[in-house]
């Protein structure tokens, strides 16, 4: 199988400043990577290049073995920007937020489909938002939105999951129960996860003590699931019953 992301010899600048340089890097199904560096490391650009929203300076990029220029199927990836203080006065609701993860450009118009629906109410219950889908979004806390956003990015079943300091802003104790399940989302589900986070103790945790790889000021942790037992189903409720436990609540993450 084609690694997820395979990076060679990656270079970027914003004009004439070098923010990632020669930089060299792959992953592979279900591995769970985190990304850690100091501020201005260039985390978030790399990032970006890899969902491209930035074009690399040199160096060749492929995404599920395909060179990125060619690669068209972004449903496979779900992508969580660094947060953003969202305006109270943000009119979308919860459910239409996640629901917008369905569509890429080409599909912007289409109808909603019992399907869509369908998978829109699975991702709001796994993320056990359910009950805040009709909410205006930007009147939610900061980690109620931040589980709208990550049950937009799952929607789609990704088998990618980028996330970008996808805990800033929150509370100690719900990063921890955040952080726990996405532990479990790794066992459970078909789904790599490349995470930055500037909580060093937390990923080490989980990641080990030393990177797999090193560049620059970019630091790689990696933990791979290979020879875990891959569910077929992908779908957001079957992982949920692989819960330990089926009746156990998640983790509460507020
Ligand atoms: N649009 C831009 N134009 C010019 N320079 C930029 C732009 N965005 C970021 N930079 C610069 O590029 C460098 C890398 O920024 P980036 O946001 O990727 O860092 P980061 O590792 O994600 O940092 P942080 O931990 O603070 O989020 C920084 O020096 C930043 O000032």
């Amino acid at each position: 199988m084609a690694p997820v992301i395979e990076v060679r010899n990656l270079s970027f600048s914003y004009d004439d400043k070098k923010v990632i340089e020669d930089l060299s890097f792959q992953m592979n199904a279900r591995d769970f990577v985190g990304l850690i560096g100091s501020n201005g490391a260039g985390k978030t650009t790399l990032l970006k290049t890899l969902v491209g929203l930035l074009k690399p300076t040199s160096g060749e990029l492929l995404l599920f073995g395909k060179p990125i220029r060619q690669f068209d199927e972004w449903s496979r990836i779900g992508y969580v920007p660094q947060k953003n203080a969202l305006n109270p006065l943000f009119p979308a609701t919860v459910r239409e937020v996640v629901l917008s993860g369905l569509y890429g450009k080409r599909k912007l118009y289409r109808r909603i489909t019992a399907e869509d629906r369908q998978r829109c109410d699975d991702a709001l219950y796994a993320m056990q938002i359910a009950d805040l889908a009709d909410r205006r979004i930007g009147q939610l806390s900061g980690g109620q939105q931040q589980r709208a956003f990550l049950a937009r990015a799952l929607v789609g079943n990704p088998e990618l999951l980028i996330l970008d300091e996808p805990t800033v802003g929150i509370d100690a104790e719900t990063q921890r129960s955040f952080f726990s399940m996405l532990r479990h989302m790794h066992a459970h589900h078909n789904i790599a996860f490349l995470m930055v986070s500037h909580d060093v103790d937390m990923m080490r945790a989980y990641l080990g003590d030393s990177p797999a790889a090193t560049s620059g000021k970019l630091k790689f942790y990696v933990k791979s699931m290979d020879g875990a037992a891959s569910c077929r189903e992908t779908d957001l409720t079957h992982a949920l019953k692989d819960w330990p436990g089926a009746s156990e609540p998640i983790p509460a993450y507020q």
